[in-house]
């Protein structure tokens, strides 16, 4: 069988559909059921989350969300549809056949097995599927593959390739190079640059995820494109959730230090989101520079994620295209 059989499910976290209490706890809580994600056991967590977080994050989160929100929807979600959109016209391009692309979320909708349905009546047969994790994680990455293993009972494709990561791809290091570079080109060079990735809890990491290493590895590739492969390049874990130790030195307090010592000009960029979200248009646009500038510090440039610039969707092209011969017959 060819190529003209297969089908891309490109794959992002999820998110609300709306920046209510009411859709976000609905989220959160699919979210945060998943035992990839909270490995506590659920009849310890289901009334834990039901009953002490998700009445009250549900609320704060919300509020976050409004502050980040489109006119078209959440930014994951908007720029999730965009990328899907350009690479499949980039894709089709280069392979001179037009291959169905569809764009799907792990948490929310639009659902893996939404997706998966949609590439079976488009009569595909085998699929090739590509989670925007950089970085490898079982939280992320594994998580996908359970979802996908669950649907494939009710929309079974002959066979199936999930990306792992792309961490030191040299595609996806360049483009984020050029990312920042680009930014630095039009608003000038920081003093520091701090490369702040999605924090895991530290006992994910002694359990064996490659996380951590894949996203020290990441920066080592992205500074050394750059020629900041120094002690002016940061690399700090962001987004911390619940009361395990988690892995650091935390985004936040790295920032506070480097207000307070008078650093100079900061600049924050995060390659482990393959697009802008809550944790980097809230979080880090508008929380971190908050801390920044509470502890003294002056200037704070957030560097915008790839999105969906022409360099990151063409290394993702060449990502897709390197992974489709191993579903060609041989
Ligand atoms: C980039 C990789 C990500 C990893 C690894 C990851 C692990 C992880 N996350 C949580 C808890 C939350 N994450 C939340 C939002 C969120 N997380 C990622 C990515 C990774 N998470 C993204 C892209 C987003 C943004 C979603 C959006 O809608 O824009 C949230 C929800 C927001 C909030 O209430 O703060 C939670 C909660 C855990 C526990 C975890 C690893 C175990
Ligand atoms: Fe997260
Ligand atoms: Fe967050």
């Amino acid at each position: 069988m060819g190529i003209e059989r297969t089908g891309v499910l490109l794959v992002n976290l999820g998110t609300p559909d709306e920046p209510t209490p009411r859709a976000v706890r609905r989220y959160l809580r699919e979210f945060l059921m998943d035992p990839r994600v909270v490995q506590i056991p659920p009849v310890l967590w289901w009334p834990i989350l039901n009953f002490l977080v998700l009445p009250f994050r549900g609320g704060t989160s919300a509020e976050k969300y409004k502050q980040v929100w489109t006119p078209d929807g959440s930014p994951l979600r908007v720029y999730l549809e965009r990328q899907a959109q350009m690479l499949k016209g980039y894709m089709g391009e280069r392979l001179k056949v037009a291959i169905p692309v569809v764009a799907a979320m792990r948490y929310g909708k639009p659902s893996i097995a939404a997706g998966m349905a949609e590439l079976k009546e488009r009569n595909c047969k085998r699929l090739l599927v590509l989670p925007l994790y950089p970085q490898y994680s079982a939280s992320t990455t594994a998580s996908v593959e359970d979802a996908l293993a669950k649907a494939q009972k009710y929309h079974p494709f002959g066979r199936v390739h999930v990306v792992q990561d792309f961490h030191d791809n040299a595609g996806y290091v360049k483009a984020v190079a050029k990312n920042i570079n680009d930014y630095w080109m039009k608003h000038g060079r920081p003093d520091r640059l701090v490369l702040s990735f999605h924090g895991l809890p530290k006992a994910m990491i002694d359990a064996g995820d490659p996380y951590k290493t894949q996203c020290h590895t990441s920066a080592r590739l992205i500074a050394t494109e750059l020629g900041w492969n120094d002690a002016r390049t940061i690399v700090t874990f962001q987004s911390r959730f619940g009361k395990a130790e988690w892995i650091g030195p935390a985004t936040d307090e790295v920032l506070s230090r480097l207000g307070w010592e008078k650093a100079g000009r900061v600049d924050v960029a995060c390659p482990g989101f393959a697009s802008d979200c809550l944790e980097t248009l809230e979080e880090i646009a508008i929380e971190g520079r908050k801390t920044f500038r509470a502890a003294g510090g002056k200037e704070f440039h957030y560097i915008p994620t790839t999105n969906d610039t022409p360099a990151w969707m063409t290394a993702l092209t060449a990502i897709a295209l390197d992974s489709l011969p191993l579903l060609y017959d041989r």
